[in-house]
């Protein structure tokens, strides 16, 4: 049976290069790109990537109209592999969904089957969007990090961009752990937010106006940063022998002014964090998600927001307006 006409959050493209308007628009499924799999959205994040697609920025859309968000939960209405039985619980995040095809803001996703991950055991609608891109990173960051050799007992852990989606379920995770977390954000406000997460430790970013030393006194056994730039290329220089950095985020510029003497006098290591993984290490990572990495504080980072908020709230992360993960409910 088809399904009825449904809102839909999309970006159309701007005149002459200016930015993309973002509009509700009612589609019916033959509007959505490609796919054998049709999702009932039940939440979709809000990430830093929505944001820049929102405002245009990054070339990260190329072509409109296009549904934005890049990560969803829902239940499966129909698709044509006989593992995703209708009512099945599942989310989707990466493969280009909300960027190059159609994503998670609209009430209805459909997407190729094997882009569909069943939510593992425990873990809500509700939880697997607040987790979404953001845990799934987190915790990407954090198996890095430890196939590298990271333990508790080595040191302590900087997490940059603290008050980010991202950067908040990875001090959770950290924490219960038994990781020391010191987490460094710009915002004098959110230091009883950040320890109530887990963090040991608050600390503001240092002063980037003076040059960076090729290094400092060692302090950091590991390092996930959300921010990269100038920040990153502080924090590198403050990394113990043989300590481990992982790198995802570009929120304070792309540019990485460093040198090689952090890794050739220290042995430090630096990971490059790309979440958009293979299926058999989301399923691994899902499947972590939901024992041994599985956040204790989530609840304190998720704000549940309506579809109406959904222009405004994205615009709020790319002035630094947004605190933790924000979630939009779509049914
Ligand atoms: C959740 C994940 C995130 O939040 S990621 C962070 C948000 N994303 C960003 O900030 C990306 C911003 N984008 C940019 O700065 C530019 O688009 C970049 C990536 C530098 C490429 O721009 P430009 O120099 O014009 O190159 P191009 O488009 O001609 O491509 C050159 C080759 O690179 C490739 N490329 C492009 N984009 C990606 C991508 N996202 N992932 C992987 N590869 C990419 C292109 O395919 C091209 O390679 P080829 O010639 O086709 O072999
Ligand atoms: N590599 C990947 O696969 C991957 C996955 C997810 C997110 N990301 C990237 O990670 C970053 C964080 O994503 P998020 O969804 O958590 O975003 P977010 O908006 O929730 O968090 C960004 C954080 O960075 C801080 N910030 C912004 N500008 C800054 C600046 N100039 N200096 C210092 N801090 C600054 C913000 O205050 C906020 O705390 C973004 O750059 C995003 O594109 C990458």
């Amino acid at each position: 049976m088809p399904i009825p006409t449904f809102q839909a959050y999309r970006l159309h493209g701007g005149a002459d290069g200016a930015p993309p308007e973002g509009r509700f628009d009612t589609l019916s499924e033959d509007d959505l790109s490609a796919g054998n799999t049709l999702i009932k959205v039940a939440y979709a994040g809000l990430n830093y990537k929505d944001a820049l697609a929102q405002a245009g920025r990054g070339n990260v859309v190329r072509q409109y109209p296009r549904i934005g968000g890049i990560d969803l939960s829902g239940t499966v209405v129909h698709s044509t592999d006989p593992a995703l039985a209708p009512g099945q619980e599942v989310v989707v995040h990466g493969f280009g969904i909300g960027v190059d095809c159609d994503g998670g803001y609209a009430e209805y996703a459909r997407v190729p089957h094997d882009w569909v991950l069943p939510l593992p055991a425990g873990i809500t609608l509700r939880d697997a969007a607040v987790l979404g891109a953001a845990g799934f990173t987190a915790a990407l960051s954090l198996h890095w990090m430890e196939h590298c050799g990271l333990t508790p007992d080595q040191g302590e852990v900087l997490v940059t961009g603290a008050t980010g989606g991202v950067a908040g379920i990875a001090i959770d995770i950290l924490s219960q752990r038994g990781y020391r977390v010191c987490a460094m954000s710009g915002k004098p406000d959110a230091a009883d937010y950040l320890r109530s997460l887990g963090a040991a430790e608050v600390m503001a970013p240092p002063d980037l106006s003076a040059p960076i030393k090729p290094l400092m006194s060692a302090r950091w056994a590991g390092v996930i940063d959300s921010v990269g730039g100038p920040l990153l290329a502080h924090a590198l220089a403050s990394v113990r022998p043989d300590g481990v950095v992982a790198a995802f985020g570009n929120a304070g510029g792309a540019e990485l002014p460093t040198s090689v003497i952090p890794f050739i006098l220290r042995g430090v290591k630096l990971l490059g964090i790309n979440a958009n993984s293979p299926m058999p290490l989301r399923r691994a990572l899902w499947q972590k998600l939901a024992t041994d990495y599985r956040p204790q504080r989530l609840d304190l980072a998720a704000r549940v927001i309506q579809p109406q908020d959904l222009p405004q709230a994205l615009a709020a992360m790319l002035e630094r307006g947004s605190t933790g993960r924000s979630v939009v409910r779509f049914s």
